[in-house]
């Protein structure tokens, strides 16, 4: 860190004030990546890239503390992953030079009774949980900060330029935001967040981005703040010069807000306002809770707006540049106030009762009366279609609804007749099969991103659709599971379909490559974030218990492993005998429990071989359709079908039935997003709410292998939610498993010889076989698109014919199933026949 900017952070500079904001000397504005923590962990080689930049973008964005703050934040959160950095243990280079050294904030003498600490360089918040002010504290900070980590006792929070402006759209300003921080706070406020808060307060909802006759125009009362953009290198070529506007700004006149807070959306399909207050230092009347004075907006003051246009293809480059100058944009939509559009005759059914959580979530989008465009995260199972549903009701115009698969098209539309009193006639579907329209001027599209993303050669009655869909303004946009679509799709769908606001639906927004940082662009902030552990507390979802179970690797499969490639060391790890066997007893232990269990396993050729060993179904990409459906037809309903062996596709692409254990033989190197996923699996099970009930995760590992190294990295998002693994190093009474595999040392000799010989040429690549995006769609082994083929043909030549046989003779369980689905089919038709027969001779 240059030496300026560390004592900028340390010496807790003066309080910024009105007007120094001209008289900068210290380097550039903030950089998106500096403002969310999403976006702080790419690649080193940005480090100087990014001060550059900072220098070159000086500009009168940020007073002077806010702006070291951001330049601190930034600058040190890339020190400390810089590449070269010597580190002689995990902690030193953390508080090398004094960097951390936060001496010159003193504790308060009652600092015992309060329950927050700030690091004042990044923002970063830390609650202790078990304070008896701790709920209070909680319910502030969700307020104005985004969760990072909330185990049981010490939970972390970070400030962000997103979560300041979530603050202000419920109504706090900057002197309600200190006085609660000043109250909860062991320490003074340091000066770098209280310069952070007061700049960024002051600026949000400054510039805006608004929809008006489907085009976009960049919206502000202050005409030298448009003067400004419009002056910038990025922004200013970007401007669409209308015929008789001239150089001049297009001049409206527009509602008047009032200083603190509009109305909220208190009577609105049940969402109601957010519990903010104007905090003091003390808890508010309601104990734990904070609530917000709400001003009427004054129909009659009307002030000017000055706005200019930009093309549909701008938008995401004017917001990204605006968060850069410091001044980021809104996009809000005054539903209330919107007679363009047809209004929806759309309402919760009367009984329908969102749950405190799913209200809380809509209080941040509609906080202050308007829908703000963004984010909700919710876990699986813990209802985000009908967090979706309500914010239709709420804004009651046209809802187009993006899914991943046209099985959840159908479920959506159902779910939206189930909640809501919709007029079945005004919600309609658009995918291959079915191409409707709603009947009146204004209704509900259910589609999925491949139907209006596609660029193949459309069908007729497609492109009338598209022209349907394009050729109107939305009210809004719900885009499901947003953390699978790449960014190029949402490009392409939001640059076709217009629409006044939009809301990301997610279980999780991981990402391991980072590119989860465009969404905030795409589609606005995280708007909230639920907490797994209280979900599951409240019964919401179901408790699991987490379990590593460490499996020794015999000496001779080690062996190999020490010798072998990448590719073949993670079948090796998954093929570890001592790890079939501790699968094996799992699945016996809970079957008879009456469980039913998914055991997950990335790597294909061991999913064969275990599923095939075990006599067990499985499914993978090469599955074909009816099979597959066949196979989860009986995981859910054949008492006798308890255990389902999947592939990675069953983390995205198929509709699971529910399970109550979750077994995962191998997985995909260190991704917490999969981790997350498949916890997400089993959070839904009905009998969560009996006593005592448990589902179980449980991660096979094998040891001193490179998985235990990814095995940790994957579950640092769970730990994060609370969640805490059990390591479990010896399986009781293992042995006396019965049948079990591989007791032998010979039987483990010939597996080791078998799993090398068959994956000596590579192994076989799974294939994601769905339409999730339009991509050409690669069949069993790799047969599109070049990649590897393997049959039980290769195999048996490879391994001198006696895997065919094992193979063959093992083919079982979903064979099995063919021949009763066929063997039932047949004693059907053989009804049917003897039925028409009957009638035919009359007898
Ligand atoms: N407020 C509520 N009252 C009663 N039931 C609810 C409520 N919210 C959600 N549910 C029920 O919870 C279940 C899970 O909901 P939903 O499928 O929307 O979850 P989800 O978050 O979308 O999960 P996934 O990510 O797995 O798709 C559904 O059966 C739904 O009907």
């Amino acid at each position: 860190m240059p030496p300026k900017r560390k004592a900028a952070a340390q010496a807790a500079p003066a309080p910024s004030k009105a007007g120094r904001t001209s008289a900068l000397s210290t380097p550039g504005p903030a950089t998106p990546r500096s403002l969310d923590s999403s976006m702080m962990s790419e690649a080193d080689d940005d480090f100087d890239e990014d001060v550059s930049e900072a220098q070159k973008q000086r500009e009168d964005g940020l007073g002077v503390e806010a702006e070291q703050f951001v330049q601190v934040f930034d600058l040190s959160s890339k020190r400390f992953q810089g590449k070269n950095e010597k580190r002689t243990d995990s902690v030193t280079s953390f508080f090398k030079n004094g960097e951390r050294d936060f001496h010159y904030l003193p504790l308060k003498p009652d600092h015992q009774r309060r329950p927050l600490y700030i690091e004042p360089t990044q923002g970063l918040i830390f609650l202790e949980r078990w304070s008896p002010r701790g709920k209070q504290a909680t319910d502030f900070l969700v307020t104005i900060a985004e969760p990072v980590s909330r185990p049981k006792y010490i939970h972390e929070y970070k400030m962000t330029a997103h979560s300041l402006y979530a603050a202000v759209s419920v109504g706090l300003t900057a002197k309600d935001i200190l006085t609660s921080l000043d109250g909860l706070l062991k320490t003074e406020v340091p000066q770098s967040i209280r310069s952070f808060i007061e700049e960024y307060t002051m600026r949000f909802g400054k510039v805006k981005l608004v929809l008006k006759g489907n085009k976009f125009y960049i919206e502000s009362v202050d005409e030298k703040m448009l003067a400004r953009l419009l002056n910038d290198e990025i922004i200013g070529p970007l401007r669409v010069h209308t015929s008789g506007d001239g150089e001049g700004l297009t001049v409206t006149t527009a509602p008047k807000m009032g200083g603190l807070v509009i109305p909220g959306t208190q009577n609105a399909a049940g969402v109601h306002q957010a519990n903010l207050k104007a905090g003091g230092a003390e808890p508010a009347a309601n104990e734990g809770e904070l609530y917000a004075t709400l001003n009427e907006e004054d129909d009659d003051d009307k002030e000017a707006v000055h706005a200019f246009e930009i093309p549909d293809h701008a938008v995401e480059t004017v917001q990204k540049r605006c968060l850069e100058l410091g001044m980021p944009i809104l996009e809000e939509y005054d539903f209330r106030n919107d007679d363009q559009n047809a209004n929806l005759e759309i309402d919760l059914r009367p009984n329908t009762q969102i749950r405190p959580y799913q209200e809380q979530s809509l209080s941040k989008m509609f906080g202050n009366g308007r829908a703000k465009s963004g984010i909700i995260v919710l876990p699986c199972g813990a209802g985000k279609t009908l967090v979706g549903i309500t914010a239709a009701c709420t804004i009651k115009k046209g809802v187009i609804v993006l899914c991943t698969s046209s099985m959840s098209v159908v479920q959506w539309r159902q779910e939206f007749l189930k909640w809501s009193n919709i007029n079945p006639d005004d919600i309609a579907i658009f995918t291959a099969e079915s191409k409707n329209k709603f009947s009146g001027n204004t209704g509900i599209i259910v589609t999925t991103y491949s139907m209006v993303t596609n660029s193949r050669e459309r069908s007729h009655d497609s492109k009338k659709m598209m022209d349907f869909l394009r050729g109107r303004e939305w009210g809004l946009m719900l885009l499901d599971e947003v953390h699978v679509v790449p960014a190029e799709v949402f490009r392409r769908v939001i640059s076709s379909i217009k629409s006044h606001s939009k809301l990301g639906l997610t279980a999780t927004l991981l990402r391991e490559d980072d590119k989860i940082s465009h969404l905030n662009f795409l589609i606005g902030p995280k708007l909230f974030e639920a907490n797994w552990m209280e979900l599951s507390q409240q019964g919401h979802i179901a408790k699991v218990q987490c379990a590593e179970v460490w499996c020794p690797m015999p000496t001779e499969f080690y062996d190999e492993y020490l010798r072998a490639n990448s590719h073949m060391k993670r079948t090796l790890y998954a093929m570890n005998p001592s790890k079939f066997q501790a699968c094996q007893y799992l699945i016996n232990y809970h079957e008879a429990r009456g469980d039913k269990i998914i055991v997950f396993s990335d790597e294909l050729y061991s999913l064969k071989q275990y599923a095939l060993k075990l006599n067990k179904v499985y499914i993978y990409g090469g599955t074909g359709q009816a099979e597959r459906m066949q196979v989860l037809q009986n995981f859910q309903h054949n008492p006798n079908v308890n255990t389902l062996f999947l592939s990675k596709i069953g983390d995205t692409s198929l509709d699971l039935p529910e399970a109550t254990v979750l077994i995962q033989i191998s997985s995909h190197f260190g991704s917490r997003r999969q981790e997350a996923q498949r916890l997400g699996r089993i959070l839904r099970a009905k009998r969560r709410n009996d006593e005592g009930f448990n589902a179980f995760f449980y991660s096979l590992v094998s040891k001193d292998t490179q998985e235990m190294y990814y095995s940790a990295k994957r579950q640092t998002f769970l730990v994060d939610q609370g969640y805490a693994f059990k390591v479990i190093t010896q399986l009781a009474n293992l042995d006396k498993t019965p049948d079990l595999a591989f007791a032998t040392a010979k039987e483990r000799r010939e597996l080791l010889q078998r799993t090398l010989v068959d994956n000596e040429k590579g192994g076989e690549e799974d294939v994601e076989n769905d339409d999730l995006f339009g991509k050409p769609v690669r069949r069993a082994g790799g047969r599109r698109g070049g990649g590897v083929r393997r049959t039980a043909g290769t195999l048996g030549e490879l391994s001198g014919g006696q895997d065919m046989a094992y193979i063959e003779q093992n083919k079982g369980a979903n064979k099995t199933l063919k021949k009763q689905a066929k063997a039932q089919q047949n004693t059907f038709f053989k009804k049917i026949a003897r039925e028409k027969e009957r009638v035919r001779t009359g007898k």
